[in-house]
């Protein structure tokens, strides 16, 4: 349970959708979560389930078609309150907000980093951006910040760039220019996707050490169950542009309660859980978002699926705070 004090982000009944003229992509219907202070929040679903749409709409990042047709976000900040949703798209609100208050990484290191500038001068213009400071002190702070995330002889790779670093040095780096501000919330989508494992690993401890160090809130973006496991304090499982599940790691993936969070399990191995159990397939694929479904939208994949099922099912608050969407679990309140 969250009270106001440890509320970093509130997102309430968002709903964005993309208008291509013929036909309307609901990619985000209605989705609410809290994001606490100093914790992490894992995002997790198949491809095209509205999870980055979710990250870009809380930044105002979205596509020119993409707009927030309901709902709110509110940020935080010390004792004042912002709603993000509000916020012109480009207007200096938000960009204030932006990077300083709000960080973000993103799957593809290119998308944030430009390959004509070293990296030691995006990362000083980045921190100057937001602080009065010199270039001097930008440098230090920047020096700092890539010593802590395991590049070696820093100093001299300031004057790198871009492509003169190896995939997960571009990622740490990226890291390092959303740390550097010191934002309150950390938004990582799919931040480890494009590396191997290995390095997927040293990047998420790493992200784990920054986050003790600055207090840091992360909403972590993924479709890996076994990095929810190993980051998240709590976890949302979005299908379809809705949340069908949320709760703490110990109640989502210890007592999934949705057939389909229980199938996405069964669809990878998660240290810790199960380990004799055989890996399954979910059957059927993601229903197209500008299709109008009747009723819940997993019911044509799912094994429990009713007639009740025709009829979109709303959410129920299980005795532990433990949240569902789905018909065949109506043990709380509804
Ligand atoms: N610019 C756009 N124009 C039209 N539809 C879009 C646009 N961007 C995203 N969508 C649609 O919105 C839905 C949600 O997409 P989103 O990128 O949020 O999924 P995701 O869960 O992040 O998937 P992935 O794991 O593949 O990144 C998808 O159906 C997608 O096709």
């Amino acid at each position: 349970m969250s009270t106001v004090d440890d509320l970093i982000l509130k997102v309430d009944n968002l709903q964005t959708q993309f208008d291509l003229g013929r036909r309307v992509v609901r990619a985000v219907n209605g989705v609410s979560f809290n994001v606490r202070k100093g914790r992490t929040l894992g995002i997790v679903g198949e491809s095209g389930c509205g999870k980055s749409v979710t990250a870009h709409s809380i930044l105002q990042l979205l596509p020119r078609l993409g707009k927030i047709t309901e709902g709110s976000i509110t940020y935080y900040k010390d004792q004042q309150e912002v709603v993000l949703s509000q916020l012109k798209r480009n207007g200096t609100a938000i960009r204030s907000i932006r990077g300083k208050e709000i960080g973000m990484i993103f799957q593809d290191p290119m998308a944030s980093l430009n390959p004509v500038y070293t990296i030691g001068d995006q990362i000083c213009e980045n921190l100057q951006q937001h602080e009065p400071i010199s270039r001097k002190e930008a440098m230090e702070k920047a020096v700092e910040m890539l010593t802590l995330l395991g590049i070696p002889k820093v100093s001299a790779r300031m004057k790198d760039y871009p492509h003169q670093f190896s995939g997960g040095m571009k990622q740490r780096v990226m890291i390092a220019m959303a740390m550097v501000c010191k934002p309150r919330l950390l938004i990582a989508d799919e931040p480890t996707t494009a590396l191997d494992v290995t390095i997927q690993a040293q990047i998420l401890e790493l992200m784990k050490d920054v986050q003790a160090q600055y207090g840091t809130s992360i909403i972590l973006i993924t479709h890996n169950m076994g990095i929810v496991a190993d980051m998240a304090d709590d976890v949302a499982v979005m299908y379809m542009g809705r949340i069908v599940e949320f709760g703490s790691v110990r109640q989502v993936l210890g007592s999934p309660q949705h057939p389909y969070t229980q199938a996405l399990l069964r669809s990878v191995p998660v240290l810790g859980i199960d380990p004799n159990a055989r890996l399954q397939t979910i059957r059927g694929s993601t229903p197209d978002p500008s299709e109008k479904l009747e009723g819940c939208e997993f019911a044509p994949r799912c094994d429990y699926a009713a007639d009740r099922c025709r009829t979109v099912p709303s959410e129920s608050i299980l005795p532990d705070g433990h949240r569902v969407r789905c018909w065949n679990c109506r043990g709380g309140i509804a």
